[in-house]
């Protein structure tokens, strides 16, 4: 990467490749955690070496060096290997820096990883309310889940440079690497050289400051957070020739304003924003994730001089202790594996359906009784027809379950970013292991059918097992009668 040569106004930050853990110690990954992938170096098809049907890849894990298959032919150690493409720092107009290609990025490709300080969420709230009151502008903070964060303030990588456009190129994603989760920036799409890179913040808005987003995308928002719940409903937004009311005061933090405090009022033109609001800077705590990549912004804490932090909970408390300023904080709402292919997901989240905790339900089917039709039938040809349909048909819904539960994070997660496209190996195998299964089944019940209707039974006392009506009538109705609990 370059800066072009334009490192004067650059905010003063350590570069770092590696995140560095602050709170705690790098995991250690013990030996029985590593997942060995089944890929073999094929030199003829440079893919077999974890390419996309990679079993690693498929969880959004890099495979551990030494423990590879494919050994040095691995191609899936891209965070560890720090393959990035190549980038460049460019000052944009009203936003600060950003990044732009420095050649051309391929749809899926990863860019950089995203990293920092690794926090604790209590450490994240603490610093954002110290960045605040140093008037820091710019949020480098990204939630890593619950309860850590990635804080870039200080340290990080060209990635706290990139960003947010509510039409983005690129989009965060979390990967598993030796044993810890990890933020990379990948592309949404093919990129070419000169465009600047971006992804879409997310922010989620909880009240406080209402920040004029310049992305200049035709879809744009009109702020940072808009189309989150929290500044809807906290923001009523006027439609065109909605006259009800008349706003003459529409205070907004601009990014491009130097001094919040003294920015005269302003006749938003996009969407006028109900109430009046204090300016206020954005604490500089922020997220990107892959998809995702959201930005939630809620209300922090203050730190009076030497005292304790307290919780902001409202505009109005913070108003009083922070006149024309709100603190916020912003965390990514980040996907826990990532898209490295793309499934519809109804099919199977309908199949297999979850407890809260995210285990799978058993999925009871109450199938037909092949057993008891078939020792019913007096042909050992059409019993043995049965069975082995019955056998062919419980592989299918092996295979299909296996390969379910194989591919159920990126499912999930998919599920998540709605995601318009699935990758054509995976959309492939899933497709190939459903078909499996209908065929299987309808293969099965055409047998049952066509034998129950074709092949002499035996008489009722041989039947196995003895019913209790010992109608022959009831096994039409337990074709037909197939039900899922
Ligand atoms: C992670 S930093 C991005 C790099 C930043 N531009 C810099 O110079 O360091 C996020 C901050 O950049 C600014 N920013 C990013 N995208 C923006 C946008 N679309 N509109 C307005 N400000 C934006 C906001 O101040 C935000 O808090």
């Amino acid at each position: 990467m370059s800066t072009d040569g334009q490192s004067v106004g650059l905010p003063n930050y350590n570069h770092i490749d590696r995140n560095e853990f602050v709170h705690r110690r790098h995991k250690n990954q013990k030996e029985e955690e590593i997942i060995v992938c089944t890929c073999r170096y094929d030199p003829n098809a440079p893919e077999s070496a974890c390419g996309e049907r990679c079993l690693n890849v498929l969880t959004s894990t890099e495979c551990t060096p030494g423990y590879c298959p494919c050994d040095s032919h691995c191609k899936n150690q891209r965070f560890q290997k720090c393959e990035n493409a190549k980038i460049k720092l460019f000052q944009t107009e009203g936003r600060g820096w950003g990044l732009i290609a420095d050649e051309d990025i391929m749809t899926g490709q990863f860019i950089i990883e995203y990293c920092g300080e690794v926090i604790s969420w209590d450490e994240a709230k603490k610093r954002s309310c110290i960045y605040e009151a140093e008037g820091l502008k710019d949020a480098y903070i990204i939630s890593l889940d619950a309860g850590e964060s990635i804080d870039a303030t200080r340290k990080g990588s060209l990635a706290r440079f990139i960003n947010h456009s509510c039409q983005s190129n690129c989009e965060t994603r979390k990967w598993t690497v030796l044993g810890e989760v990890r933020v990379g920036i990948f592309a949404k799409q093919a990129i070419s050289v000169g465009t600047e890179l971006s992804y879409d913040y997310n922010f989620e808005w909880y009240g406080g400051a209402t920040v004029r987003c310049l992305c200049g995308a035709l879809c744009c928002s009109g702020f940072l957070g808009a189309k989150s719940r929290g500044f809807q409903e906290a923001n009523h937004l006027w439609e065109e020739n909605d006259d009800r009311y008349s706003v003459e005061k529409v205070p907004l933090y601009d990014s491009e304003e130097e001094d919040i405090a003294s920015t005269p009022e302003i006749n938003n033109d996009l969407s006028l924003v109900k109430q009046e609001m204090n300016y206020s800077s954005v604490s500089n705590v922020f997220d990107g994730d892959g998809s995702c990549d959201a930005l939630s912004v809620e209300p922090i804490c203050y730190i009076p001089p030497g005292g304790d932090i307290v919780k902001m909970e409202s505009q109005t408390a913070s108003e009083e202790l922070y006149p024309q300023k709100n603190a916020m904080i912003s965390r990514i709402r980040s996907n826990s594996a990532c898209r490295n292919y793309h499934i519809d997901p109804s099919p199977a989240s309908t199949r297999v359906p979850q407890y809260p905790s995210g285990r799978s339900k058993t999925h009871v089917r109450r199938q037909v009784d092949v057993k008891t039709i078939g020792e019913r039938l007096a042909s050992k040809e059409a019993r043995d027809e049965l069975f082995a349909l019955e056998e062919i048909k419980n592989q299918a819904t092996c295979q299909l379950d296996s390969l379910y539960n194989e591919i159920r994070p990126a499912i999930e997660e998919h599920e998540r970013d709605s995601q318009d496209h699935v990758s054509t190996s995976v959309a492939e195998k899933w497709i190939e292991a459903s078909t499996n299964k209908l065929k299987a089944d309808f293969d099965l019940f055409s047998s049952v059918i066509r034998n129950i209707a074709y092949t002499p039974r035996k008489p009722k006392e041989n039947a196995y097992p003895k019913r209790e009506d010992g109608e022959d009538g009831t096994k039409l109705k337990e074709i037909g009668g197939e039900q899922t609990t």
